[in-house]
């Protein structure tokens, strides 16, 4: 029962939340019922032109744990409505076989089958943690595309001491991620790219907005991007590390970025909620606060 990314002419803006690992079972399921029931709902029901808006500019989606997932998938399954936007739910990993001896890996074939959407893969924290490099991101990114849902790649340069180093380097190290990430994708599926410098996760504050717009500059203009354009495989590109409210406006520029990868700063459902209405309304082809 793999639950479909709507499928969209243009490039429909994104945001969505990572709980990695902060959240109980009970928690999860608490912020989903709030998130739809309290923020979602209470807005849209009574006002079919924001449901109608919503639904045709924006894509929302939550990452939780695993053990949350298929209880995610039902409590948004549940509660959805024909004509405000859907909710998507994703996974924060995968194995990039669909079945065999990997003693604790989940695969992404059985994610599909229970609804999941979006699988997130070469997040910051796996790679530092647990070694993942580009040439597995790549066989993950192949099998999430293989099964019907879309890749989530998550890519961002190193430290640099902890701080924003040169934007040309940054430039260069994450186009090359994503050539690398892309490897073997097939050019014909949707791919989201999570631009997430290593410095800006966990930070106070994100990047500075001419960074993150240079580097995503830099990743629309990229060979591999155009060239699967040009195949018919949309690339939507998202900002994460820090991103909250008020930021979106600042980053936007025309064809930059699509949208909001958030952590910390959506763990209150009325902050995911305030963030999603104002990713919607920034004007398209600038962001307000120029
Ligand atoms: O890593 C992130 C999303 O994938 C961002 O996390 P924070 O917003 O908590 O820095």
């Amino acid at each position: 029962m793999s639950s479909s990314v709507p499928p969209s002419p243009h490039r429909r803006r994104l945001v969505g939340v990572s709980t990695k690992m902060y959240f109980s079972h009970a928690r999860t399921t608490q912020f989903i019922a709030s998130f739809i029931d309290g923020h979602l709902q209470h807005h849209t029901s009574t006002n079919p032109n924001l449901a109608a808006s919503l639904a045709s500019k924006i894509d929302i989606f939550i990452i939780p744990d695993f053990l949350s997932l298929t209880s995610a998938v039902e409590q948004s399954t549940r509660r959805q409505t024909t004509d405000g936007p859907k909710v998507l739910v994703g996974a924060q990993d995968c194995h990039w076989e669909d079945s065999g001896p990997f003693t604790g890996e989940v695969s992404p074939s059985v994610l599909a089958e229970v609804g999941c959407s979006i699988v997130e893969i070469g997040h910051a924290e796996r790679r530092r943690f647990f070694g993942e490099t580009d040439a597995i991101t790549a066989k993950k990114a192949q099998a999430v595309a293989r099964n019907g849902m879309i890749p989530l790649i998550c890519v961002g340069e190193g430290e640099a001491g902890g701080s924003p180093g040169q934007v040309e380097e940054a430039q260069e190290e994450v186009v090359r991620q994503v050539e690398s990430c892309l490897e073997g994708v097939d050019e014909m599926k949707e791919v989201w790219i999570a631009y997430e410098p290593v410095w800006a996760i966990g930070a106070k504050e994100p990047a500075g907005k001419e960074h993150v717009r240079a580097v995503v500059r830099a990743v629309r203009k990229s060979e591999v991007v155009r060239r699967r354009e040009g195949k018919g495989g949309m690339t939507r590109i998202l900002y994460g590390g820090s991103a909250g409210p008020g930021l979106f406006a600042q980053l936007k520029e025309e064809d930059g970025v699509d949208g909001l990868f958030l952590g910390r700063f959506a763990h209150e459902e009325g902050q995911f909620w305030k963030t999603i209405c104002e990713v919607a309304e920034v004007d398209d082809s600038k962001g307000r606060a120029e």
